[in-house]
């Protein structure tokens, strides 16, 4: 069967040349669909590749009844719903650092071009009018640049800035003295930014936080005549308060790429001549659209040949070397967690699962995703994925806890889940035997040594003389072939299990006659 691909918003075919040529793919590509046209069509697809245009909204999500995977061939995923996507299981990626250069390098021709004025002298020449007045501009050389978001492009302007002779200063969460200092870029919060700055660039993504970041009382604070540019995100600056602010004659000039609604609506803005735009071209570049659709292709492939990616932006990430140490570990897991869904006596409200061994040396978050997917399977059914497991744990208020230990009981690894409902607490203990495959080794306080698949039986009995006769006669009785069977006991004669491995599921009513032998205290029929 092959998977169908939707490539909704115009990607360079150069980069989606990957997709083309891995076996398995078809590829669909329909650009300026309508909202109500794409959620016509998303039903029929199993992965989506947009930039900035296509709005990927919740109510595109929950028409998507086969997407498992969203690429946005670019940085920002602002246009899509993250937390919709991330409660329908479907896992979203970018392209973080494709277009980082021709980002840059925009924000500096914009830079520029708003210091000396080019696109307006350039409009009036077009008009015939050779006019050498009106564009006198500002060097750059000796101004201080203030970089609100030094991330992976401010970073970069800072650097070009740098080589302009100019003076940076930036404020980002993550930047420290040390660090600013190592980049020969002065340090300040973002009120010491703008009032220090002759110009200032923002490159922080737009979110709650950053939203209207530069407003009325942060224009107050500038310096007058100080010029802006926005090369990441509308929004990130309040329009009005900028329009107000160069009316008022405090801003001499603003270059903006980003606006808080595109495509454009108002073009007030515009009508002003300190104003230089672009239609959000920053990573509008042959080179950086190759990449962004290479690195995109690249990771719906490994998606759906691996079951891995490498930038996902509603999952933690994991470096390659720890993905290839703990993905032999993600059926155990599963089994698992659907292990403990069977056994435990109603839902779960406390999940603790234990990592001993090497496995407490490295990130263990999908082996844990992995496991409440197979716990949380068994009761909200196949919708729960390793992408919206803690989601759904977190909804249906189950706390879950990991705790890491290296001392491993003579395993390699061993793996621990214990599972708290209201009526009572089970534990099953599991590891990877060397060479022999996946192990269940211990349930609540019993040793066992069972294969975690197919039909179990659990019996918690009392260790009495022919116990085990009798259940495996009434099993034969019924036609239920036994394929293991091991037992345990805490005490002779005290509380014993039996765990069966049978060769199909046992009826219900054999399932009440085991239970109607008067040693028998529980039995539970495990579908692994
Ligand atoms: N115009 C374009 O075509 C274009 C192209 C590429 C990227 N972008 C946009 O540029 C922005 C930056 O991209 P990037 O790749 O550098 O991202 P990045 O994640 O590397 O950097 C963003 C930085 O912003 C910082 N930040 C977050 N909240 C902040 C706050 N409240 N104040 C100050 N800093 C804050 C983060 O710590 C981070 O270092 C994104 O919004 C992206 O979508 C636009
Ligand atoms: O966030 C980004 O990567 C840029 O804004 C580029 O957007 P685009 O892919 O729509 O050009």
């Amino acid at each position: 069967m092959n998977y169908n691909i939707l490539i909704s918003d115009p990607l360079s075919e150069d980069g989606i040349y990957p997709l083309r040529q891995a076996d398995g793919f078809d590829i669909t590509i329909e650009t300026n669909m309508t909202p109500e046209q794409l959620g016509e069509r998303i039903g029929d697809f199993d992965a989506l590749l947009v930039r900035s245009q296509t709005q990927v909204t919740r109510a595109i999500i929950e028409k998507a009844k086969h997407l498992k995977i969203i690429g946005r061939a670019g940085v920002g995923v602002d246009n899509i719903d993250l937390e919709a996507a991330t409660e329908h299981g479907i896992i979203v990626v970018n392209a973080p650092d494709g277009n980082t250069n021709s980002a840059a390098e925009h924000t500096m021709a914009m830079l520029m071009s708003m210091a000396r004025k080019i696109p307006q002298a350039y409009y009036a020449l077009r008009n015939h009018n050779w006019d050498r007045k009106s564009f006198v501009g500002v060097e750059l050389k000796n101004k201080t640049l203030g970089v609100i978001g030094l991330g992976r492009i401010g970073a970069e302007v800072a650097a070009r800035a740098k080589g302009q002779r100019m003076n940076v200063i930036a404020y980002d969460p993550f930047l420290t003295p040390e660090k600013a200092d190592k980049m020969g870029v002065d340090f300040g919060s973002v009120e010491d930014v703008v009032r220090a700055a002759d110009f200032i660039t923002v490159h922080t993504p737009l979110l709650k936080e950053t939203r209207h970041l530069i407003n009325a009382k942060a224009f107050d604070m500038m310096k007058p005549g100080v010029q802006i540019v926005n090369c990441a995100r509308g929004g990130i600056i309040d329009e009005n308060a900028l329009y107000d602010a160069i009316k008022a004659g405090k801003v001499a000039g603003a270059a903006l790429d980003v606006f808080e609604q595109e495509p454009m609506v108002d073009f007030r803005l515009l009508d002003l001549p300190e104003v230089v735009a672009t239609p959000h071209l920053g990573a509008s570049t042959i080179e950086a659209q190759e990449i962004v659709a290479v690195d995109v292709s690249n990771d719906v492939i490994r998606y759906f040949t691996e079951g891995t990616v490498r930038n996902s932006v509603n999952l933690p990430s994991v470096p390659k070397e720890i993905m290839a140490q703990i993905e032999p570990y993600f059926d155990l897991l599963e089994r698992l967690g659907i292990f403990l869904a069977d056994l435990a006596d109603g839902t779960a409200q406390e999940v603790n699962i234990q990592y001993s061994g090497e496995l407490a040396n490295v990130e263990v978050g999908p082996l844990t995703r992995n496991m409440l997917k197979g716990l949380l399977k068994r009761y909200l059914g196949e919708i729960v994925n390793d992408v919206n497991a803690m989601y759904f744990a977190n909804l249906k208020g189950v706390t879950v806890n990991e705790s890491k230990s290296t001392a491993a009981k003579g395993f390699t690894n061993l793996i621990t889940v214990e599972v708290k409902t209201a009526n009572g607490t089970r534990k099953a203990a599991g590891t990877l035997l060397n060479g022999q495959g996946a192990r269940i080794v211990k349930v609540d306080d019993f040793l066992v040594d069972v294969v975690p698949k197919g039909n179990l039986l659990f019996i918690r009995h009392n260790d009495r003389p022919g116990v085990i006769g009798r259940v495996g006669t009434l099993l034969g009785q019924e036609n239920v072939n036994i394929a293991t069977m091991q037992v345990g006991r805490s005490n002779a004669g005290g509380d014993a299990i039996m765990m069966l491995s049978i060769d199909k599921p046992a009826e219900q009513s054999s399932l009440d006659q085991l239970t109607e032998l008067a040693e028998i205290e529980k039995v539970t029929a495990i579908n692994l």
